[in-house]
């Protein structure tokens, strides 16, 4: 996630009204529109080309099953629909199809088993990060997982994101995405900057890159080893007004997604999204047939900047309100200080049709004063648009049975390559190889909202006991700092992993017995689940996703065979959580067969996408019942 924005500690003010109807930008809509076509050559001809853009109709030879475009009054394609199987192969032909056998197939597994939505629509993804292009976190997961569900639900699928070039091994994972020969350009911050677009179409998604030159520097998509990168408003607001114009301009497959699609905005980076249909678009005609939802994975990270950049964002200046930002007294750091600031989430919260996040637990925490972040009287204010819908997990990449991460492979059949994994860490990691040793894990982000510093005044009791603890992560120096000397301290005992590495965050899921989440809050987190399904139980503070995705042992409950798939603890103390984790480490020396038990339900816990895109499904269906909340 985000670390360079303002963290808000405290509850900010929010006092500006925002102005729903503003119509005094000079161009009209036919000119925009014209525009547009003379930069982009914008054809709607069904050629498909080997570069990997995506399809307008697709066949699955195996059962004739063919599913072709359904467009509105312009032209637009707004969703796919089956076509019987009668129809016959003269009238395809004379559609695109797919010519590359590869994407064939993976169409064709994807049309396999998969229940289809009944009403299908045109999808964009706005993120700064989808995985395995870019990942520093959940997010990254999320908007690199949930895109290829609904796609195999029949959606038209694109993800708009940056084209990160870092001068390292991780460029090649943009390799396969091919220059669009599209360039937009961009009025903000004070001049017009030349956007490209590049683009891969994989497992049934569109993978939309934004290109500019400010996305091409070492470090991570935020920051460096100097900290946050100072231009990053600049460059989310470069993403935003992109993705804005990327399903008018880009002919994917031979079609433009239009301007009836439903943009998902997620987090603060994509949160000028809405206020961009709002303020730049609607009032001269265009996607006043879209809507949008913004998504929040982390409401602790806002995208607040001093109120003096808000001409950066190429934004009407009569919309300051929407996005305007008043810090309480308290607050402020000098007697000259106002407190006046620009808000990018709050501007999404009150332009946006609707908003979802990341589990029910954390819909309702973020309208209390202590998950609010300064926000919750807005939120509260917009509570029958909130949803919360728990995040699923890439069930391919996140598999004991098939995972290349790891040594040995097990699944709820044969659980022998479980210790093998915990054995291979031991060995790799420098521990004792012992298999009988509790072996208690944490991956993350080293930072307040993981509960570090619980964690750290923990550890050393902990390791009072006969147990190893190994941690994974980066982030503040301090914590840092901590793991290399509680190494030098514990050398038997504890391992502290700096830096980023997935591989090694899988073979921790795999190899541990016992996975600890001490979040402060938690909107989802996907490590419990990751570590559900390798049969690692997890011992978590009881917060937002946590609270609603892992259940306490109980081994009285289901007439003596017992219940629940891990430990949540609360409140938040560090004696809570070494109790928490007594327990476990109790339960996993004496009583074998309560803790297979516990990691059987785990591993039968279904956390596939499948049943959250249902869900997501049924949240567009009522934006698209509403009409635009700002019209
Ligand atoms: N050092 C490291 N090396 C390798 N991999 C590492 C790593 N540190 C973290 N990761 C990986 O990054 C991801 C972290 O996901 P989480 O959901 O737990 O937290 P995050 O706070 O980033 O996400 C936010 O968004 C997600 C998605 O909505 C929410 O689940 C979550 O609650 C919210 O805070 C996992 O895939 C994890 O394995």
């Amino acid at each position: 996630m985000a670390m360079e924005t303002l963290l808000l500690q405290s509850s900010p003010i929010f006092t500006s009204k925002w102005t729903p109807h503003i119509k005094l930008l000079s161009s009209s809509s036919t000119s925009i529109k014209q525009h547009r076509r003379r930069s982009c050559n914008v054809v709607k001809l069904k050629a498909v080309s080997k570069d990997g853009s995506s399809s307008s109709s697709l066949r699955n030879s195996k059962d004739g099953v063919l599913l072709d475009t359904e467009k509105d009054e312009s032209g637009s394609v707004v969703g796919f629909r089956f076509i019987p199987q009668s129809l016959d192969d003269t009238e395809i032909s004379n559609d695109t199809s797919i010519n590359d056998k590869e994407e064939q197939a993976i169409m064709d597994d994807d049309l396999g088993d998969r229940r289809r939505a009944e009403v299908t629509y045109n999808i964009v993804f706005v993120t700064s990060e989808a995985a395995p292009y870019s990942k520093t976190g959940g997010l990254g997961d999320v908007c690199g997982s949930l895109p290829i569900a609904l796609a195999g639900r029949g959606h038209r699928v694109m993800v708009v994101s940056p084209r990160y070039i870092c001068g390292g091994p991780s460029d090649k994972k943009f390799a396969a995405a091919v220059d669009q020969d599209c360039r937009i350009k961009v009025s903000c911050s004070g001049g017009v900057q030349d956007v490209a677009f590049f683009h891969e179409y994989r497992a049934g998604v569109d993978w939309v890159f934004v290109d500019h030159p400010s996305f091409h520097r070492p470090g991570t998509p935020y920051g460096d080893a100097y900290g946050a990168f100072g231009d990053n408003q600049f460059r989310f607001t470069l993403l935003c007004h992109a993705a804005c114009e990327a399903p008018l301009v880009l002919p994917l497959g031979g079609y433009t997604y239009g301007e009836k699609c439903l943009f998902l905005a997620n987090d603060w980076h994509a949160g000028l999204v809405p206020v961009l249909l709002a303020a730049k678009y609607r009032p001269y005609g265009v996607y006043k047939d879209a809507r949008s939802i913004v998504v929040i994975h982390n409401l602790a990270h806002q995208g607040v900047e001093p109120a003096s950049t808000y001409s950066n964002f190429g934004l009407p200046p009569e919309w300051y309100g929407a996005l305007g930002w008043v810090f309480p007294t308290w607050a402020r750091t000098h007697a000259l200080d106002t407190g006046e600031a620009v808000n990018i989430l709050k501007g999404a919260l009150v332009t946006a049709d609707r908003i979802l996040t990341v589990s029910q637990g954390y819909s309702w925490e973020i309208t209390t004063p202590e998950g609010g972040y300064g926000l919750n009287e807005l939120l509260t204010s917009r509570k029958t648009v909130v949803n919360g819908i728990t995040n699923g997990i890439d069930v391919n990449e996140w598999n004991p049975s098939t995972d290349e991460h790891i040594p040995s492979h097990y699944s709820l059949d044969d659980l022998s390559g479980k210790i093998e994994c915990k054995i291979a860490l031991q060995k790799e990691l420098g521990l004792p190889i012992r298999p009988d040793c509790p072996l208690v894990g944490f991956i993350g982000r080293l930072d307040f909202q993981k509960g570090i510093d619980i964690i750290l005044s923990g550890t050393p009791d902990l390791l009072q006991d006969d147990v190893q603890f190994i941690m994974l992560g980066s982030g503040e120096k301090q914590y840092e700092e901590w793991m290399r000397a509680m190494e030098g301290t514990f050398k038997d005992k504890f391992r502290g992993w700096v830096g980023f590495n997935v591989p090694i965050s899988h073979r921790i899921t795999a190899g541990c017995d016992i996975l600890l989440m001490p979040s402060r809050f938690e909107p989802c987190g996907l490590n419990q689940l990751y570590a559900m399904r390798y049969g690692t139980i997890p011992v978590v503070h009881e917060t937002g996703g946590l609270g609603d995705t892992v259940k306490t042992f109980n081994p009285f409950a289901d007439e003596g065979r017992g219940e629940g798939t891990g430990w949540a603890f609360k409140p938040l103390t560090r004696e809570c959580m070494l109790d928490a984790l007594r327990v476990a480490i109790e339960t996993y020396r004496k009583h074998k067969p309560s803790w297979r038990g516990l990691m059987k339900r785990g591993m039968e816990r279904n956390s596939s996408w499948d049943n959250a895109a249902v869900q997501y499904e049924e949240v567009f269906k009522w934006a698209f019942i509403d009409p635009p909340y700002v019209s």
